[in-house]
C-alpha cells in the first residue's frame, strides 16, 4: 500500500521536523512494502532522513524565473525532490488551474523523470448524475496526460470528500477503482476523507494500492495508525 500525506497549508518547517522524526519511529514497524510519501508546503522542503519520500505539492513548470511566488526545478533540486502532486482539486477549483496548464506540468516534470501523483476528481453535482457521468468526467481529466508513463500513480479524489469528513462510499470506491482499472494500469490511490477509521475497509476494496490522505495526516500519531492498521 501507499499512504501518501498531503499537508497542504499546513505545519512549518520546524513542526514538520518534529513531525517526521516522530513519524519514522512509530513507522519502523511498518511492513516493508508498504511506502510512504510525505507532501510538506514548499517552505518545508528539507533534507531529511527516513524511510519515506518527500515530494511537492506544486510547483511552476521551469528550472527557475520571473514567475512571482512559484517554486521551479532549482528549488526542488536543492533537496532532491523527485516527486510531485499535479492536478489536486484544489489548484484546479481554488487557484484555476486549467486542465491545459495541468498538462503542461505533468509534460515538464515527467521530462524530468519526475515521480506524479496526477489527482482527479469530480464535484458532487456529477457524482449525483451517477456512475457512468463520473467516470465521463474523470477521463476527461487524462486529456494531454501520458497514462501510460511509467512513473505515474494517479489518486482519485471526489471533490465533495475532501476534508467534508464525508468519504465515498465503499461502493463508489469500488466502481470508480474499477472503472478506472480499465483505463489506466498504474497504481491507484484513493483521497477523501481517509481517516483511522476507514482504513481498513478502503484498503481492502480491489484496485486500491494507496490512500491520499489530508487532514487525517496532519497528525503523526493518527498518519502511523493508518501506516500500521
Ligand atoms: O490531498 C488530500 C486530499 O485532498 C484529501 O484530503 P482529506 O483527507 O482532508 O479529505
Amino acid at each position: 500500500m501507499i499512504f501518501a500525506a498531503n499537508f497542504k497549508t499546513n505545519h512549518t518547517r520546524s513542526s514538520t521536523k518534529l513531525y517526521l522524526d516522530a513519524l519514522s519511529q512509530k513507522i519502523a514497524a511498518k511492513k516493508s512494502e508498504d511506502q510512504v510519501y510525505i507532501f510538506p508546503p514548499a517552505t518545508a522542503l528539507d533534507h531529511y532522513k527516513g524511510d519515506f519520500t518527500l515530494g511537492a505539492q506544486n510547483a511552476y513548470p521551469t528550472q527557475n524565473g520571473a514567475f512571482t511566488g512559484e517554486i521551479g526545478l532549482d528549488q526542488l533540486e536543492e533537496f532532491d525532490i523527485k516527486t510531485i502532486l499535479i492536478g489536486h482539486s484544489e489548484r484546479r477549483e481554488l487557484m484555476g488551474e486549467s486542465q491545459e496548464k495541468v498538462a503542461e506540468k505533468f509534460d515538464f516534470f515527467k521530462a524530468q523523470g519526475f515521480e506524479i501523483i496526477y489527482c482527479i476528481g469530480e464535484p458532487l453535482e456529477v457524482r449525483e448524475q451517477g456512475d457512468e457521468s463520473v467516470n465521463i468526467y474523470l477521463l476527461e481529466q487524462f486529456e494531454g496526460i501520458d497514462t501510460a508513463y511509467e512513473k505515474l500513480i494517479i489518486a482519485y479524489e471526489p471533490i465533495w470528500a475532501i476534508g467534508t469528513g464525508r468519504s465515498a462510499t465503499m461502493e463508489e470506491i469500488v466502481s470508480t477503482h474499477k472503472a478506472l482499472r480499465k483505463a489506466v494500469a498504474c497504481p491507484l490511490l484513493y483521497g477523501g476523507s481517509a481517516n483511522p477509521d476507514n482504513i481498513k475497509e478502503i484498503a481492502a476494496i480491489e484496485n486500491v494500492d494507496g490512500v491520499l490522505v489530508g487532514s487525517a495526516s496532519l497528525d503523526a500519531e493518527k498518519f502511523a495508525s493508518m501506516i500500521l492498521s
